[in-house]
């Protein structure tokens, strides 16, 4: 799950646009880049790392401008190499740079369909290149040399008619503005703010409402599935709906475990769904567990604690932070690899023993994807004394691939996949594992708008919402990304040579 910043300011933008992107570091950890206008001129930064490492005060220095974009990359197509840091650059037509969250599906197709009818090179093998060049094909077909407002708009709307899977995207046109434009199903996130100064309105857009907090934007709305927001360099904004059959069906994870608690995506509050999660799982223990003795609720640190304590207030038993975060690591399942994955967990977390010692304990996770994590936490609670150790995940059993921005490409790397809930409990090395239901999370997350019929929840129940994913493109998503395959082409991307940018 990436993270993309776009605006559209009076003055220079590029510190605003790095504040969103710290705030957006959840979404990922791998790459992160900024790219100005100046007197026509694209000014760019992007390397593999954190944003507090990329970016030192002599790039900051450099990208001058009052209209930028910015993105943070945990990839989920092609490698890990720098030269698949977003932003992308095209020269063709005006000067295009783009920033994209998601994934798109058609990858093959679109990458032949570019080269042999639009004769247009993609020299990465990431998506997002492949969706920048799309673009720019659709941009080239008007006829005017001033792009309006419906050009711009037509454009899109071919876009979505060519590419399918996830994206919540901002694109820069040199001469014109900027572009954000949503998937038509709304799978990924995308929202619009709003910062009035002595001269004049600034606007943003930003994966989550808590970038607009951060920058003292005030958010406006999210952009709606399907619909395009443009917003010319002199300061006007022109919005239109540009997708066939738009529908809302945003992806359900972004709740379970990918947003931060203090955003609201679509007019859910990601906090208020977790708390929601805690209650309807708190209230599944009761019914199926009421024989058990549990002495007090653990949270596994961080994005289960608003769960894990309603589950606690709900159970009327203790809640007690009994794991210790190391708040210099970050979080471990967007880590690139699973051996990293892996030594990761430890380094972060640690048990504080008196919570553990001679006690029923129930630990709280979010989810249960890889069973990194839980396997490894449960150990440790038992090494910490625990007397029997019960399993939460207010996630179902995860059992399918994700095809629109997370990278879960390989079911057999899901512990759930083809297991039943005895079998996992007893991989991970639980006493007992509940999950939460489907239905129950989905009602957790709806509750704040019930206006949202349908979710994108194809890793609990293997249901695409793009109608375009079969077993034979499963097998070839794992057999291209899994673990191992993964291993190879990273290692492989390293003697990418990269075009040039500012460099260090
Ligand atoms: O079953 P797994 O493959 O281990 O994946 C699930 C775990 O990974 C995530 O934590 P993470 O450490 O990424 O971040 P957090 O600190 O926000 O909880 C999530 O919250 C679960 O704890
Ligand atoms: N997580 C994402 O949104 C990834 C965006 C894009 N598919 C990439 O790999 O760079
Ligand atoms: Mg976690």
């Amino acid at each position: 799950m990436c993270g993309i910043v776009g605006i559209v300011g009076n003055t220079s933008v590029a510190q605003s646009i790095y504040d969103g992107l710290t705030v957006l570091q959840h979404r990922g950890q791998d790459a992160a880049g900024i790219v100005t206008i100046n007197d026509n001129t694209f000014r760019l930064r992007k390397a593999n790392g954190l944003v507090k490492d990329v970016f030192h005060t002599r790039h900051m220095l450099r990208l001058q401008g009052n209209i930028g974009i910015g993105h943070i990359r945990y990839p989920t197509a092609g490698t890990s190499s720098s030269s698949e840091a977003q932003p992308f650059y095209a020269n063709s037509p005006f000067g295009l740079a783009l920033a994209h969250n998601g994934n798109l599906t058609n990858y093959a197709e679109l990458k032949q369909w570019l080269f042999e009818s639009a004769r247009r090179h993609v020299n990465t093998t990431s998506d997002s290149e492949l969706l920048l060049n799309i673009l720019g094909h659709e941009l080239a077909q008007t006829e005017h040399l001033n792009l309006t407002p419906d050009d711009v708009f037509t454009s899109i709307a071919n876009v979505h008619k060519r590419v399918r899977g996830g994206y919540a995207t901002v694109a820069m046109i040199i001469g014109h503005g900027m572009v954000a434009f949503r998937d038509p199903n709304g799978i990924r996130p995308l929202v619009f703010g709003k910062r009035e100064t002595d001269k004049g309105a600034e606007y943003m857009v930003a994966s989550e409402s808590v970038a607009l907090d951060a920058c003292d934007f005030e958010f406006v709305r999210d952009v709606a599935p399907g619909e395009a927001i443009y917003f010319t360099e002199d300061g006007k904004i022109h919005s239109q709906q540009c997708a066939e059959a738009p529908s809302y069906s945003p992806c359900i994870f972004e709740f379970v475990y990918f947003a931060r608690p203090d955003s609201t995506i679509d007019k859910m509050s990601v906090y208020g769904s977790r708390v929601e999660m805690g209650k309807k799982l708190g209230e599944k223990i009761a019914k199926e567990w009421d024989d058990l003795d549990i002495d007090v609720v653990i949270p596994i640190p961080e994005t289960s604690c608003d769960i894990a304590l309603q589950i606690a207030h709900q159970l009327d038993i203790p809640y007690r932070q009994g794991f210790v975060k190391n708040r210099y690591i970050g979080r471990t399942f967007i880590m690139p690899g699973q051996e990293m994955r892996k030594k990761s967990v430890r380094r972060k977390l640690n048990a504080i023993g008196a919570e553990f010692k001679g006690k029923n304990v129930l630990l709280v996770d979010d989810s249960v994807v890889r069973g990194t994590t839980s396997e490894q936490i449960i150990e440790m609670a038992r090494a910490a004394g625990a007397k029997k150790v019960y399993f939460a995940s207010a996630a179902p059993e995860i059992r399918f691939p994700n095809v629109y921005g997370i990278d879960m490409p390989s079911a057999n790397e899901l512990i759930a996949h083809g297991r039943e809930v005895e079998d996992i409990c007893e991989i991970i090395g639980a006493d007992e594992l509940i999950f939460q239901d489907i239905e129950d999370l989905v009602a957790a997350v709806r509750i704040s708008n019930p206006e949202i019929k349908r979710f994108e929840t194809s890793v609990f129940d293997g249901v695409y919402i793009t109608n375009d994913i079969d077993q034979g493109y499963l097998e070839e998503l794992d057999a291209a990304r899994n673990n191992e395959s993964k291993e190879q082409t990273d290692k492989n991307a390293d003697s990418i040579i990269d075009l040039h940018n500012e460099g260090a």
